[in-house]
């Protein structure tokens, strides 16, 4: 596998909670990666930690090969590592089409930030709401619009935190449609997620996670029979009984 993010040996505690215990892994160009584990498994601890928002209290995010650590949110994301939250943050007041433009204009002329918005759209199948103002969208499309945005700053990797969440079974047909053909356009995905029906249809890998631990990684099908991984499900993770 050809790595563009290597996670190394990356630990992050907040008090005595060690959210992501040594964990490592690396995401291949071009792979579409399940990142899954229970409910306080680590999995949003890690891509904080991966977007900056976070620092490690030890160890060492590769991107493109390159050493990011010292390089801070913002800089990550011009770089290329984009990311969405489990709560979509749409910018409230602009419309559809103003919210991916603006973030165009911060690379680009005006035309050109123009021409990237109208192509952004029409890939998230937005274009016919471009008129429509964020907050007037329904949950599964301010998701999407969540992505376009990314777009706009031309990532390499996209981490999607909890996309399938609270989307009914239609909705979610058409997220996973719209995930693997943001992955087909060559980008690398992060895919944490709980619906383990989209986690199977999307993961070319999975990896897994329990108590901020990596628990093992692999091949979908496979991983989902691992009787460990079976195992820290029923035991529903740090936050239930
Ligand atoms: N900012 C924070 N301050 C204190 N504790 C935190 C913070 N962020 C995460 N934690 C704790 O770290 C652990 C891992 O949390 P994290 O949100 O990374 O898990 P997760 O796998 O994403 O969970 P979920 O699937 O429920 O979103 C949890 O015990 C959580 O309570």
């Amino acid at each position: 596998m050809d790595p563009i993010l290597e996670i190394r040996h990356l630990s992050k505690a907040f008090g005595g909670i060690k959210a992501v215990n040594d964990v490592s892994f690396c995401l291949g160009k071009g792979e579409l990666l399940g990142l899954i584990g229970p409910n306080g498994s680590g999995k949003s601890t890690c891509v904080n930690l991966i977007s900056g928002a976070y620092i490690p209290d030890s160890g060492q995010v590769l991107f493109c090969g390159k050493d990011i650590q010292g390089s801070n949110i913002c800089q990550r994301a011009r770089m290329g590592i984009g990311r969405t939250f489990q709560t979509p943050k749409p910018f409230n007041g602009l419309t559809v089409y103003d919210s991916v433009y603006t973030v165009a204009l911060q690379s680009c002329a005006y035309k050109e930030a123009a021409d990237k918005t109208e192509e952004i759209l029409e890939m998230m199948e937005l274009a016919d709401l471009s008129r429509m103002f964020c907050e007037k969208l329904p949950i599964e499309k301010r998701k999407w619009l969540d992505m376009a945005r990314i777009l706009a700053n031309d990532p390499k990797v996209i981490m999607l935190d909890e996309v399938m969440a609270g989307l009914n079974p239609a909705e979610m047909e058409e997220s996973i449609r719209l995930v693997r053909k943001l992955n087909e356009s060559g980008i690398s995905i992060i895919f944490i997620e709980h619906v383990m029906k989209a986690v199977i249809k999307l993961s070319h890998r999975l990896v897994v996670l329990n108590e901020g631990k990596l628990l093992c990684g692999g091949d979908p099908e496979e991983v989902m029979r691992n009787e460990s991984v079976i195992k820290a499900y029923l035991g529903g993770g740090r936050h239930r009984a």
